[in-house]
């Protein structure tokens, strides 16, 4: 015979996609019918109109059915009510606290902010599939897209709609297996933001601190090409992130370099590592491998910065294309790219390992 504990057992592995926490934990289990096999589950939702209605429905079913005896199963979903809704949050709320816990110094996430120098060297493109290839890796990773000029990490990941607002902090999207915020997720489409200095700052902190974030090991966040006020902001929120260069392999690499270094050496960051994106490209008909643009830069900006090129990767059109369809290469295990930034991803890790927080490079700047 089929028991309560059985069905709720099953349904502890049902997590609420925007929440990231099992519907049992979250209380969203209402009630629990068992009549010969049948199984009447009623779920409450925490949104009126959730758009993921129909994947826990689904996964509710999945789960259940599953459970020796159960010969169907059916689902009642409802909403919340205001009173529900409320001890919701505050069952949330040892995770609220937490959210502050990513600007601590002692915690445990690795803050890594991915620079360029200048824009168009596929920055963007580097974090989102690098994120992807560090969850491959079994790593919680969260991707917070601060590039205000130009928020393109929600369109190369696929995410659509925006994020749920639960009591005022933001739940982040998930996609990949990622925790996802744009800053741009609460700015209409083709505005032009024009934040600057002390409202960018307060900005960015709210983005840091009024995220439901679960605990992450790495928090990746795309900046703005250049060196202007979000570097800033960011290292004097969290001292303790680091900083990671995209560059392309263009001569012009000693410019980069000086931005960067000039940047570190006022907020006395760690550098982690220089990644060199569309670094050679190799001719799907004869596979000749060419340097279309120039090569050395990324070595270069490394020796000048005293850092190691962690990554050299290809110029392709895959990679293009999977971004303009949100399908990041990184997810696909059997694509040489996809591959390519697993291993970027693990040389990151072997540097995070042994790199301490350290003076900033020593590079002689003209001023
Ligand atoms: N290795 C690559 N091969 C082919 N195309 C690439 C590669 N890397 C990036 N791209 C493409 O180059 C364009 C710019 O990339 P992306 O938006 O990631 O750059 P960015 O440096 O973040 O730009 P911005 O500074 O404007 O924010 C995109 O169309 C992207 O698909």
């Amino acid at each position: 015979m089929v028991t309560r504990e059985q069905v709720v057992d099953a349904l502890r592995s049902v997590i609420d996609p925007e929440l990231h926490r099992s519907i049992v934990d979250l209380q969203m289990v209402k009630d629990v019918r068992i009549r010969d096999g049948l199984v009447e589950v009623d779920v409450v939702l925490t949104v009126p109109g959730c758009p993921l209605r129909h994947r826990i429905e689904q996964d509710v079913r999945g789960q259940v059915s599953r459970v020796p005896g159960v010969r169907e199963v059916r689902v009642q979903l409802g909403e919340m009510t205001e009173a529900e809704r409320q001890a919701l949050v505050n069952r949330l709320s040892p995770r609220r606290q937490a959210r502050s816990a990513i600007l601590d110094p002692t915690s445990n996430t690795a803050i890594i902010g991915i620079s360029s120098g200048k824009g168009g060297v596929g920055k963007s493109t580097v974090t989102v599939n690098l994120a992807v290839a560090l969850r491959s890796l079994g790593k919680r990773v969260g991707v917070l897209d601060a590039d205000i000029y130009g928020f393109s990490v929600p369109k190369l990941l696929g995410i659509k709609g925006r994020p749920v607002v639960l009591d005022g902090a933001l739940v982040p999207q998930e996609a990949y297996g990622l925790q996802v915020i744009s800053m741009g997720s609460l700015v209409e489409e083709d505005t032009a933001v024009v934040w600057r200095g002390p409202m960018l700052m307060k900005a960015l902190e709210q983005f840091l601190k009024d995220v439901l974030w679960a605990e992450l090991d790495y928090l990746l966040i795309d900046m703005p090409p250049g060196t202007g006020d979000i570097p800033i902001s960011m290292y004097q929120l969290i001292p303790q992130s680091y900083l990671l260069v995209v560059t392309t392999p263009q001569p012009v690499a000693s410019v980069v370099a000086r931005r960067v270094g000039r940047m570190a050496e006022k907020t006395n960051q760690t550098i982690l590592g220089v990644i060199e994106n569309m670094a050679y490209f190799i001719c799907p008909h004869c596979g000749t491998k060419e340097d279309i643009f120039g090569s050395g830069g990324g070595q270069q900006i490394a020796e000048m910065l005293g850092v190691p090129l962690l990554a050299r990767l290809p110029l392709d059109t895959r990679l293009r294309r999977s971004g303009d369809e949100g399908a990041p290469l990184a997810a696909s295990d059997d694509d040489p790219i996809g591959r390519a930034f697993v291993e970027a991803a693990r040389a990151l890790e072997r540097r995070l390992a042994e790199a301490v927080p350290s003076a900033p490079p020593f590079i002689p700047m003209p001023r």
